[in-house]
């Protein structure tokens, strides 16, 4: 069933910026390989040495570069995974001896301690309602904490001196440079897959607006919790290579300032590009490593300096800025196909109605917003919600969307008890949400939103981009009707006022809600794109049999659509009937008078 529309051949710009990208890494990617491959031949012993640390830092501050630049989480504790993964190391080898089995047992240890440490971090920082506040706050936590532990540690651990001169691998360094360039190709590798993959986008929609994310069911609290947990193994798995090398471990490999310096590199490098925070790290590990000696001082304030500089000033770090001339930009957007995609049958759920609402309260402490809500609205209805300011609206649609808002009284869609469930949940029951401010992706595509619009349906893969982007026929109306079809490639904050809310209303009907509910849908629109919107909306519920509920109040475009017309005032519903019942009612004019909203029946 796919109608296609091939999109890419009309935006030959775009395609020229994916291949010039995707040349520029390949030419970078090369350059790495090359001096991986031939650095013993290349490099002296000390640097090698030096060199070998940095790759194990790097994969660390890859790491960083995940959470921090693609996800928005910025996290001072991986600097704890990696001491996690060099203490496995030093702890085996110094209380039990190198061999093959105890390397195998050290290693699962980082594994297996990184990730359980990373995931109860995950857990305690972005568990519902934690503020990202509070998760930054659990990352500087972390390491201090980890820190004491090995300090107290006494002979077990080292104490302050760490743990020095134990067996580890029989290897030269040059072997050991092989090994740890290669496990930065690879991860590097693994993370450029991730990122760049439909999955990655997620990630950058958490980091762009969780809440749209959660009002289109992505569980944003499960993907950061596995994201940590994955990103705390792999700076375990780093710090074991790096406890396995050195030979020397202490407490300063967990610690808060290592955690601040991984920042720093991925700052400098350039966030949110993952080779800018690989190349950063390595440079200015090997920067520190000569000049920390002739400048100890100087050289930590020149990189302090530095970091505040480039947070001001150049926020995409210097790595991007120093390859711009050379066409080296950031990953491009796979330009997709739009395709139809058969929609679930809802014929065998609409015995239920779509929404019931009864005896709903919402308090503020002594403030009463909304109190004894009994509301019903059924599959193909198109109900409008009016009421003067601050009576009560938006808090009435927040109530049937978020388990967690409402005080009294039970909510259910399309039959399902939302008792105190997230939204994401509520999604899931079928539900769709469009807010009155265009809430969408900002730094993404119009094709981004779209596919993470669709990611409840159809899971993203994890390490390409799909070069179908498949809608309902009722998401794909709004996209052509509204020229978005031309726009895939546009950035959503470079589109009109109407198109970001036209792509919104798109977003949400891509989630094949059953129930949809709007927040002044036309607030800001021209004539022409309510119009649009007005037939898009009737078509909905009178073709496609969705419920939908619009708060508005331009009651002319409420008399062209609405089937039904309910009035809240002061907290509670006053009246519900026809457009004509309602304006004609003389209780609804006592309650209009004097507000700047008063119903007047439309010419
Ligand atoms: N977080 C809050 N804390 C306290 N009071 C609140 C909060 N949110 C809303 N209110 C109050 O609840 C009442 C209803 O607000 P609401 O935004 O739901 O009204 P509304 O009908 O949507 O208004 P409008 O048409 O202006 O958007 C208002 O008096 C508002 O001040």
């Amino acid at each position: 069933m796919a109608e296609s529309i091939a999109i890419a051949s009309t935006a030959p710009s775009s395609l020229r910026a994916t291949l010039r990208s995707g040349r520029g890494l390949t030419v970078l990617g090369g350059i790495g390989l090359v001096l991986i491959v031939a650095g013993p031949w290349v490099f002296d012993t000390y640097l090698l040495n030096i060199l070998v640390k940095a790759f194990f830092f790097a994969i660390a501050a890859i790491t960083v570069d995940v959470l921090w630049g693609y996800t928005g989480y910025l996290s001072f504790g991986q600097s704890a995974f990696f001491g996690i993964g060099a203490y496995a190391a030093g702890l085996v080898f110094t209380h039990s001896g190198f061999s093959v089995s105890t390397a195998l047992l050290a290693l699962g240890a980082a594994i297996a301690v990184s990730a359980a440490v990373g995931a109860l971090v995950g857990w305690l920082s972005f568990y519902r309602g934690a503020s990202p506040f509070f998760a930054t706050v659990i990352s500087l936590v972390l390491p201090i904490v980890l820190t004491q532990l090995l300090l107290s540690g006494g002979q077990w651990t080292g104490s302050s001196s760490g743990l020095t001169g134990y067996e580890s691998f029989d290897l030269s360094i040059e072997a050991w440079y092989w090994v740890a360039g290669g496990m930065l190709v690879l991860f590097g590798l693994l993370g450029w897959l991730l990122v760049r993959s439909d999955a990655g986008r997620v990630l950058a929609a958490i980091r762009d607006n969780e809440s749209r994310c959660t009002y289109l069911g992505i569980p944003t609290a499960a993907v950061k919790i596995v994201l940590l947990t994955v990103m705390a193994t792999v700076a375990g798995i780093a710090g074991f290579g790096y406890g396995a090398f050195s030979g020397v471990v202490a407490p300063e490999l967990t610690g808060f300032a290592l955690g601040t310096e991984l920042i720093i590199w991925v700052a400098l490098g350039g966030r949110g590009t993952l080779w800018g925070p690989l190349v950063g790290a390595v440079l200015i590990n090997v920067a520190t490593a000569y000049l920390s000696g002739s400048m100890p001082f100087a050289w930590q304030l020149i990189v302090g300096v530095a970091f505040v500089l480039v947070i001001v000033l150049l926020p995409q770090g210097l790595v991007p800025l120093l390859l711009k001339p050379f066409g080296l930009g950031r990953i491009a957007a796979r330009l997709p196909v739009l395709e139809v995609r058969e929609t679930r049958s809802v014929a065998a759920q609409a015995t239920e109605p779509a929404l019931h609402m009864q005896q709903v309260a919402k308090h503020y402490g002594a403030l009463k917003v909304l109190q004894g809500i009994d509301l019903e609205a059924r599959a193909g209805e198109l109900v409008g919600l009016i009421g003067p300011n601050g009576a009560g609206k938006t808090t009435l649609m927040r109530c049937m969307s978020d388990g967690a808002e409402r005080s009294a009284g039970t909510v259910k869609l399309c039959g399902h008890d939302i008792r105190d469930l997230p939204p994401e949940a509520c999604v899931r029951f079928g539900l769709g949400r469009k807010f009155q401010n265009a809430n969408i992706f900002e730094s993404l595509t119009v094709a981004q939103c779209l596919r993470i619009a669709g990611t409840l349906l159809e899971k993203p893969s994890l390490v390409r981009q799909d070069a179908a982007l498949r809608l309902p026929a009722y998401a794909l109306d709004v996209v052509r009707t509204t020229g978005l079809d031309a726009k895939l490639a546009t950035v959503a904050r470079d589109l009109s006022h109407g198109e970001q809310q036209a792509l919104e209303l798109a977003m949400v009907l891509a989630l094949e809600p059953r129930i949809v509910l709007l927040d002044e849908p036309t607030a800001g629109l021209t004539k022409t794109e309510r119009s649009q919107i007005g037939d898009v909306l009737a078509s909905l519920a009178h073709r496609h049999g969705l419920c939908c509920l619009l708060v508005e109040h331009d009651l002319d475009f409420v008399e062209q659509i609405a089937t039904r017309i309910v009035v809240l005032h002061q907290g509670t519903i006053v009246m519900q009937g026809s457009f004509e019942e309602v304006v004609n009612s003389p209780l609804v004019k006592t309650i209009y008078a004097g507000s700047a909203h008063a119903p007047q029946e439309a010419a």
